[in-house]
């Protein structure tokens, strides 16, 4: 048998929330364009549709988003404890240690119906934001802010962790990073939920397997670590040499390359036209500029590969403007990609359930002579 490095091209289940046309650029959630949503749709509408395959009808998404809003408010014990974390710890660390907390103060923890798993993914999907939100104010030197159940998930999200009420400008920039980060097949985090939930875990620890996978610079680390580059390379006019230098030593530029895609990743389009318009009228045009050279100069080398921008080089200019610093960056990530990774273990206990246990070519020695401590060399 062939080894699959990084498990490309290997098919281990059926999916029917998401497609991805590597070749082409395209992204669908349940058959539905990826750019529809951003524009037309709400968190609270998408989440549904991820988690029931469809669209909600009117008085499903009052209904859905009540549902989320009331579920916003986090545990006293919980809000406790965060006083306790290291203020200096990194945003995901707090946020993979705040799920396994909450996790512990569920009774029926260990309960994988279905029916709960469904409402203990509410409850996440509802409390991410506030989580994020708290660590933000905590470390700014602030009280966490309540949740306000009559704001929308985007805009309350933005109020609690800015502590004033976000335009709707605002809270509509924010909705559509939220929905364009919510899901993705099978990239490393989901992968890593749906490998632990298969050992039918509860769905506390899948998840926090998944933010600890998130974590990554090699996936949704990738945000932080191009506004880090962004100040690395200072200015515009030292973009094109510092990007030559960097392919010189063949080092990576953050922010490009996709597994799958091998064109211009759609999310990164819509996230384009949102940084520059913050860029425009609000002023972090430099920011914009150096990654607008960047994509530029490094596609003349990489765009032939099939290397261009992923969803991960254009957001942090969108979340800076949100008022978060590049820290915050890869935890927002998390507070929308909760909704893929709820939806795919139910997807997954629904379709599959088979627990994942890959294998790997044996390279080693056989029958290896056992040399007593006092022998050996
Ligand atoms: C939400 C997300 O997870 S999106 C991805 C976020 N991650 C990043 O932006 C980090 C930078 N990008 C990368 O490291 C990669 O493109 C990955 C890990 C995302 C995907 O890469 P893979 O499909 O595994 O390809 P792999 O790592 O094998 O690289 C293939 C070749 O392309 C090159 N390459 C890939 N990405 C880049 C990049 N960003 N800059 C320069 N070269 C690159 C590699 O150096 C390698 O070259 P080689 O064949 O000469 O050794
Ligand atoms: O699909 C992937 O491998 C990574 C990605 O873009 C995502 O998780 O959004």
């Amino acid at each position: 048998m062939e080894v699959a490095r990084g498990l490309e091209g290997v098919l281990f289940t059926e999916s029917r929330m998401c497609y991805i046309d590597g070749q082409q650029g395209k992204l669908y959630y349940y058959g539905i364009p990826i750019q529809e949503l951003a524009e037309k749709s709400s968190f609270e509408e998408t989440t549904f549709l991820l988690l029931h395959g469809r669209l909600p009808r009117r008085q499903e998404l009052e209904e859905f988003s009540a549902a989320l809003a009331r579920r916003r408010a986090l545990p006293a014990h919980l809000l406790e404890s965060f006083k306790r974390y290291p203020v200096s710890a990194h945003p995901m660390s707090f946020l993979r240690t705040a799920v396994s907390e909450f996790g512990m103060l569920d009774p029926t923890e260990g309960d994988i119906s279905r029916e709960a798993l469904y409402e203990k993914g509410l409850d996440l999907i509802a409390k991410f934001a506030t989580i994020v939100a708290a660590n933000k104010r905590l470390k700014e030197g602030k009280e966490p802010i309540p949740p306000r159940e009559d704001l929308s998930h985007a805009a309350n999200f933005l109020y609690m962790a800015n502590g004033v009420e976000p335009s709707p400008e605002q809270a509509r920039l924010m909705d559509a990073a939220l929905i364009l980060h919510a899901e993705h097949g099978f990239n490393a985090s989901t992968f890593t939920a749906i490998a632990a939930f298969s050992t039918e875990t509860d769905l506390y620890s899948a998840i926090t397997a998944a933010v600890a996978s998130l974590k990554g610079p090699r996936h949704g680390g990738a945000n932080e670590a191009v506004m880090r580059m962004i100040q690395e390379i200072g200015t515009p006019e030292r973009a094109r040499e510092w990007v030559r230098e960097k392919l010189a030593k063949k080092e990576r530029i953050m922010g490009m390359g996709h597994r799958v895609y091998k064109a211009f990743d759609p999310r990164a389009g819509v996230l384009e036209k949102l940084a520059r318009l913050v860029a425009e009228k609000h002023g972090h045009s430099k920011e914009y500029q150096i990654l607008k050279i960047v994509e530029e100069e490094a596609g003349k080398v990489l765009n032939p590969r099939g290397i261009y921008p992923n969803v991960d080089f254009y957001s942090g200019v969108v979340y800076s403007d949100l008022g978060f610093s590049l820290e915050f960056f890869t935890p927002i990530f998390a507070v929308a990609r909760i909704s893929g990774w709820v939806g795919h273990i139910l997807e997954y206990q629904e379709l599959d359930n088979r627990l994942l246990r890959p294998g790997a070519k044996y390279v080693g020695e056989l029958d290896v002579p056992y040399v007593p401590l006092e022998a050996r060399e």
